[in-house]
């Protein structure tokens, strides 16, 4: 089975936890784009979405699905979003497409993280993609020597900006044992808009392919 077909099938399943009547969040990608065109199909019995970025809400919009502004709709029950590596703690790196910011504040702001992935994503140490930064401009050589203390290769990903109009600075290099204190620390720098390392708050659910995968208990401290 090819990855975008078990991108598919991850996509499918995720549909059996919208619920009737609710707005859903919904995130961005290639894996999240399968999820919107099975939406569309159930779209008479939602009440819509809220976006994580510009290319999401023209995909809804195309198909007819409201998209509301997250202020204007409160807390969500559902947020369905991919990821770019998943540890066995259902931590994630998150915003190769750059939407990561976005993406943390609908998750923060859900009841339930349905993380849709093919199994190519899974990782035992998050680190090997790099991981993206989103930076106020400004602070673009500031945060990247910040990063060089931290023992990061900063690498800022030029000509992108942000639908939040920030630029994005992708880390290589890391092998990250505690991405919780990795998180916090980046959050300190000035002019750091967000991190995409989803660790303070993972996901709640990782569907892998047709598989809802089990969680693996964090060892006791
Ligand atoms: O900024 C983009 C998002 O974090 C995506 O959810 C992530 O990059 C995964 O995308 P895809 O499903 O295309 O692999």
């Amino acid at each position: 089975m090819s990855r975008d077909q078990l991108k598919q099938q991850a996509a499918e399943k995720a549909l059996g936890f919208v619920e009737e009547g609710s707005v859903v969040g919904v995130g961005t990608g290639s894996t999240v784009a399968f999820f919107i065109d099975g939406l569309a199909k159930m779209k008479a019995r939602i009440d819509g979405a809220v976006s994580s970025s510009e290319q999401s809400t023209r995909q809804l919009q195309a198909h007819g699905i409201p998209v509301y502004d997250l202020n204007a709709v409160g807390p969500l029950k559902l947020y369905i979003d991919g990821a770019d590596e998943c540890d066995p703690w259902d931590r994630l790196i998150k915003g190769g497409g750059a939407a990561l910011t976005r993406e943390k504040i609908i998750a923060q702001a859900s009841e339930t993280f349905v993380c849709i992935i093919d199994p190519a994503k899974q990782v035992e140490l998050l680190g090997a993609f790099p991981l993206p930064v989103e930076v106020v401009p400004m602070a673009r050589s500031l945060v990247g020597r910040e990063i060089l203390k931290l023992d990061g290769q900063p690498v800022w990903r030029e000509g992108v900006v942000t639908d939040n109009g920030g630029w994005i600075i992708d880390v290589h290099g890391w092998r990250i044992q505690d991405p919780v204190a990795l998180e916090a620390r980046l959050n300190q720098i000035p002019g750091v808009i967000s991190v995409g390392l989803f660790a303070a708050r993972p996901a709640d659910v990782v569907i892998v392919g047709d598989q809802i995968r089990p969680k693996r208990p964090l060892a006791a401290p």
